[in-house]
């Protein structure tokens, strides 16, 4: 890979974000692979179920969300015509860009073969969260919640940047989180053996409308400063069941090729979906046919051997507002609800105990009643197809020709945002 684009590619790992309104990823718009092009989101926060804006130049940001609603419908000449002049030279595939409902995904998908296995790529639970640790999941980090507006991830003028919250492991639980993380970590233990070596865990959560997806990322410590580091597993919970799917690829940093495998997982509540945190993923704007005024809530949980706790100096409060915005940021301390100064919202995570069925026994697995059942992921391949160059313009309809895997900038692979 030539040296350009590998730096192209590690930037994108310098890139977390919270992108309540832009629908990015987890990645802060000036860190992205061509900030002149790709600037930060607009600050609105999407309320309806427009697909997010995340081009600086308006007039490009309309093109490319025209060019989504012509995948999503199918329009492929037109399509290709759009990408072409836009310069993308890839684009995922329809399956993704253009998702069916789940059930016929699933019809679709088992007719195949050939498919990588996903196991030890990603895995799906349904049923994840016992109803009581739902019930204050959603209280606490549900649509509604004042999480959004406390924290000023909705509805501030002020931008507010990625932010994440990081438990010990080894600590007892003081919170619903702590008993949410110890669920999570017992539920993926089996599929992923080695965060039983995870000592920490970092959460951060999103609340998007339904067209808003996020671009393709890696999760990494830090936004990536100081060099990338993923998780060793990063979970999706769905808190609500709009937006669309959850996109997994095979491909890593490491990787000199994009990915020819990928799955999707497709949001429903209580579901919970884990992967290898070294994976680039996404999530894949929501269809405009399946279009629905509830928000896509998810609660993001990567699992850490090691990652540094980055508090700022004592005396800021742990919200967003005049005095407390400063101390919001990546991987900070779980605000103690007892500390003067500590926002209203983390009231809402007051710990269920043993009793209601929350962290029921040290790994949080008994008794938490409701049955788990594994989830369809959706095999996806292959990820990526070639936008024809013009003179190869197909006679119509032409679906393009898988991609060649040769990894190129990041700015010319269509992901439909
Ligand atoms: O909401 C999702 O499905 C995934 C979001 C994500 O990858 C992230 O926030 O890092
Ligand atoms: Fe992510």
């Amino acid at each position: 890979m030539e040296e350009r684009h590998r730096r192209a590619w590690e930037k994108l790992a310098l890139y977390p974000l919270t992108r309540p309104r832009g629908a990015t990823g987890r990645h802060s718009p000036r860190r992205r692979a061509r900030a002149p092009t790709r600037p930060a989101p607009s600050r609105a926060v999407p309320l309806s179920t427009e697909p997010a804006r995340v081009d600086a130049d308006p007039r490009r940001a309309d093109e490319i969300a025209r060019a989504l609603r012509l995948a999503q419908e199918g329009r492929e000449r037109e399509l290709e015509h759009a990408l072409r002049t836009l310069g993308f030279t890839r684009r995922l595939t329809p399956r993704a860009l253009a998702y069916a409902a789940e059930y016929h995904a699933m019809r679709a998908a088992a007719g195949e073969h050939g498919h990588a296995p996903h196991a030890g790529c990603v895995c799906a639970l349904d049923g994840a969260l016992a109803p009581a640790l739902l019930a204050r999941a959603r209280a606490a980090l549900g649509p509604d919640a004042r999480f959004w507006r406390e924290t000023g991830y909705l509805g501030s003028s002020a931008p507010v940047g990625y932010f994440s919250y990081v438990h010990a492991l080894s600590a007892p639980a003081t919170s619903a989180m702590d008993e949410l993380i110890a669920r999570v970590r017992a539920l993926i233990m089996p599929h992923f053996p080695l965060v039983s070596r995870a000592r920490y865990a970092e959460w951060w959560a999103h609340n998007r409308a339904h067209g808003c997806g996020h671009q393709l990322h890696f999760d990494s410590d830090n936004e990536g400063d100081g060099g990338v580091r993923n998780p060793i597993a990063s979970v999706v919970l769905f808190l609500s069941a709009a937006g669309g799917p959850t996109l997994v690829t095979q491909q890593t940093l490491a990787s000199n090729a994009l990915a020819p495998h990928g799955w999707l997982a497709y949001p429903r509540e209580n579901r919970l979906v884990a992967f290898d945190g070294r994976l680039l993923h996404s999530v894949v704007p929501g269809r405009a046919a399946f279009a629905t005024d509830r928000r896509r809530v998810t609660v993001m949980v990567a699992f850490w051997r090691d990652i540094r706790t980055r508090d700022p100096p004592s005396g800021a409060g742990a919200g967003a507002g005049a005095a407390g915005a400063s101390a919001l940021g990546p991987a900070r301390s779980f605000p103690d609800p007892r500390a003067p100064g500590t926002p209203a919202w983390v009231a809402d995570f007051a710990p269920l105990g043993a009793a209601d069925g929350g962290l029921s026994d040290s790994e949080g697995g008994a008794g938490c009643g409701g049955e788990v059942r594994v989830a369809p992921v959706v095999p996806v391949r292959p990820v990526w197809l070639h936008v024809q160059p013009a003179a190869e313009e197909p006679g119509g309809g032409g679906t393009g020709g898988q991609a060649s895997l040769a990894l190129p900038p990041y700015d010319e692979l269509f992901q439909g945002l």
